[in-house]
């Protein structure tokens, strides 16, 4: 379970998020939706601990924010917006450069069936050479080399075509679902939202994105 209660983060005067509270549930996809600067990564940095909050307290399972770091980053993976691979490795040699940095040891076949479990077959292949959507799964697989129990993605779909798109979303699904992992990701493409996940935040005082989700039966609350 992940609780967040009243948690307000300013940059400056500036107020991003205030009086945020929600719970996400083990087994969830939740999407967090919102316009262009509403505070959607603001909120995903604050649960990854790369930013910290300005008030307002975050539990993950039994471990509250703000006190032991490192305890947080051994059960959260976090794939940020901007892809972030060795372009000249191959898909191999990335998995296994990120697997040294985790706490939890992997094998070289555990490493390569996180990558087809996403329906990434290249192994040997620089990632330079592979597809935009090809190198989202890749970006997705190494944050789940410590299998962590919160999972959060900022626009992992981006630019990529509806058959990557379809994959990664499926897969999200299935890992919640069997695992029991907690989801929350972002995306701009209501349409995709609507397919996989099973409910949603809005974020920001705009009312199009509730309105625009609710109609298409979406159950959505507002942060
Ligand atoms: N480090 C920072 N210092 C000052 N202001 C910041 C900082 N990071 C973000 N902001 C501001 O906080 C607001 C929220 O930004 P954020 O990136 O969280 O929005 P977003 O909903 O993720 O937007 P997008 O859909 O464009 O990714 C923006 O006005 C942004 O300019």
């Amino acid at each position: 379970m992940l609780k967040v209660v009243d948690l307000e983060k300013s940059y400056g005067k500036k107020k991003i998020l205030n009086q945020v509270s929600f719970l996400l549930n083990r087994g969830e996809v939740v999407g967090l939706v919102g316009e262009n600067g509403a505070g959607k990564s603001t909120m995903l940095n604050i649960l990854a601990t790369i930013t910290k909050a300005t008030k307002g307290t975050v539990q993950l399972g039994d471990y509250i924010y703000g006190r032991k770091v490192e305890d947080i980053r051994k059960i959260v993976g976090y794939v940020p917006q901007e892809l972030s691979l060795w372009e000249e490795f191959t898909v191999e040699q990335n998995m296994l450069f990120f697997s040294k940095l985790s706490w939890k040891k992997r094998t070289k076949e555990e490493c390569r069936q996180l990558c087809l479990n996403m329906q990434l077959e290249q192994w040997k292949e620089p990632v330079k050479s592979l597809s935009g959507g090809m190198k989202r799964k890749l970006n997705i697989a190494i944050s789940l080399l410590h299998d962590p129990m919160l999972i959060l993605l900022d626009e992992p779909t981006v630019g990529i075509d509806m058959k990557s798109k379809n994959e990664i979303g499926k897969y999200l699904v299935k890992l919640a679902k069997e695992q029991g992992k907690i989801i929350l990701y972002t995306s701009h493409d209501m349409n995709e939202i609507t397919t996989f996940c099973d409910r949603v935040y809005a974020i920001g005082q705009d009312p199009f994105y509730t309105n625009l989700l609710t109609n298409n039966g979406v159950q959505v609350d507002r942060l």
